[in-house]
């Protein structure tokens, strides 16, 4: 990223509360109390002694859906309290910070339910299972209503009929445990501990039924799971990709050696217990790190992709291209975020952070031609493919950092009518924002799973001639804190002073 030009430009490092303000991490409150009355709740001793036990009234829910409380004049977070309800919390100091966490509820909300899920409480992957699905809706409609205040009212979240089972791309870590028993699972939050499940209510079930029948295997092929503390073992995970309409299946060992001792009779015996499997592919990954693929991939059969079908065009997808998890939702945000560009069949549109091309092809057929642009060479390579596979001849793409790219199309003097952009998590940088606003499209349509990184951009872009049009929430991952959003902002109308009417900047 190139160096600040813009001061209102900076990375978000706290996380939000639904006012939009700054709120403490949880048990962030310091144990230090200067004096004066509790403002909430009633306590029985101090908890830099020991852990007490206090009533508190859930008053909020954080960004991450955590409940907040009051409770002698600091806010605290308690995981799985929702507001209005009255509960009893252990609080207890970690560190400088105070902790509480949930022990009893005495008052319960009308918008509870019983979490279908019996590993829920342990694993953390999923953070709104206690609530309804009405009131994770309004949840994230609040969330996001909250962060985007500064640039306009967002309309209603696209919420899912199904919330169970929707996602298309698994992934489960291997281990021991105590007994030396080997264990499949994910890991408990922050950590590297692995907690034990043979199923997660929102995975693809035949995802996890191939992982069970890999986890049987593992023993009678003398396959060791991996061990991060002595670095022996050889499988580390499980990644399982499902074209949802195509039924195509890839599976990817990911081991911590290419050596797979007795490998043809362990394929030969997955692919009589899962015929439905269409390739299987095994990856090397050496390194200590949290990332699950490595770079080292080798196909043990199959085609070493799946193919999948979305808004009615077919893609390819690789083991390490990103594709959207939840299909039946992405059929919805790509048709808002298309609908917002207004095409009209002449514009050049660029798609950033492109990956396997999705929406450069679904836009192609309204545009004068699409450029995609993205970073990961696997999902370039595939959305080439993807373009030859649908017939479409007007995109071209290229590997790279977007901004980079972006900032050469502006050096250049090319034009662009529209930008499509749909960065990861971390949203994206000053380089490429800087040169949006060089290029001056008159639409840019912002596609992003984190509101707080996609305001704090679109602050940028609002404060360089752009105005927010319409902001359409869309619910990817049901059961969890996230929410997507895609955002249309155009170019602000300049005076022309001298000649004294309206002219467009561009
Ligand atoms: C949220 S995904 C969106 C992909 C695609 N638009 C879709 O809907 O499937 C973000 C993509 O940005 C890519 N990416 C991350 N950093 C990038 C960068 N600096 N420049 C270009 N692409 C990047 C990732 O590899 C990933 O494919």
């Amino acid at each position: 990223m190139s160096k600040r030009k813009n001061s209102d430009y900076k990375k978000p490092d706290k996380p939000y509360n639904q006012s939009g303000k700054p709120y403490r991490k949880q048990g962030s409150a310091k144990g230090k109390q200067k004096g004066g009355k509790p403002k909430g709740g009633s306590a029985v001793a101090d908890p830099r002694q020991k852990a007490i036990t206090a009533k508190v009234t859930c008053s909020g829910l954080t960004n991450e859906g955590k409940g907040l409380v009051t409770w002698e004049g600091k806010q605290l977070e308690v995981a799985y309290l929702i507001p209005g309800e009255t509960a009893e919390v252990r609080v207890s100091k970690k560190g400088p910070y105070l902790n509480a966490e949930l022990k009893r509820i005495i008052n319960q909300s009308k918008d509870r339910v019983n979490p279908p899920c019996p590993y829920y409480y342990e694993c953390g992957g999923c953070q709104l299972q206690h609530m309804s699905n009405q009131a994770q809706g309004r949840f994230k409609q609040n969330t996001i209503d909250a962060i985007m205040k500064p640039f306009g009212k967002p309309e209603v979240i696209l919420t899912m009929d199904q919330p169970y089972d929707y996602r298309n791309k698994s992934q489960m870590t291997f281990g021991q445990n105590k007994d030396r028993q080997v264990i499949g699972g994910l890991y408990a939050p922050s950590t590297h501990q692995i907690i034990p499940m043979d199923r997660c209510l929102i995975h693809d079930p035949k995802a996890d039924e191939i992982v069970q029948t890999i986890k049987g295997m593992m023993k009678s092929f003398k396959m060791k799971p991996y061990n991060e503390d002595t670095g022996h073992g050889f499988l580390r995970h499980i990644l399982i990709k499902i074209g949802k309409v195509s039924g195509q299946i890839m599976v990817v060992l990911v081991a911590a050696s290419p050596v797979f001792k007795g490998k043809n009779n362990f394929i030969t015996a997955l692919r009589k217990a899962h015929p439905e499997i269409t390739t299987l592919l095994l990856n090397v990954n050496k390194r200590d790190t949290s990332m699950v693929l490595g770079n080292q991939e080798k196909v043990l059969f199959g085609k070493g992709t799946i193919t999948d079908t979305l808004c009615g065009m077919t893609f390819e997808i690789s083991a390490k291209s990103f594709y959207q998890i939840n299909p039946v939702q992405t059929e919805k945000l790509y048709k808002k975020a298309i609908e917002m560009a207004d095409l009209t069949g002449k514009e050049t549109v660029v798609d950033a952070y492109c990956g396997i091309g999705t929406i450069s092809l679904i836009a192609s057929q309204k545009a004068g031609n699409v450029i995609g642009v993205e970073m990961n060479n696997d999902a370039v390579r595939d959305a080439i493919r993807n373009s030859k596979r649908n017939g479409v001849k007007n995109t071209r793409f290229y590997q790279g950092d977007a901004g980079e790219f972006m900032v050469q199309m502006a050096a250049r003097g090319k034009k662009a009518d529209v930008v499509l952009m749909d960065p990861p998590r971390s949203g994206s940088d000053e380089t490429f924002l800087a040169s949006v606003v060089k290029l001056q499209p008159k639409c840019v349509v912002y596609v992003s799973c984190n509101p707080v990184t996609q305001a704090r951009d679109l602050k940028y872009l609002t404060k360089n001639g752009y105005t927010v049009e319409a902001i359409q929430p869309v619910d990817m991952f049901p059961q969890t804190y996230h929410v997507e959003a895609v955002t249309k902002l155009v170019l602000k109308e300049k005076t022309d002073n001298r000649k004294g009417r309206f002219r467009k900047s561009y």
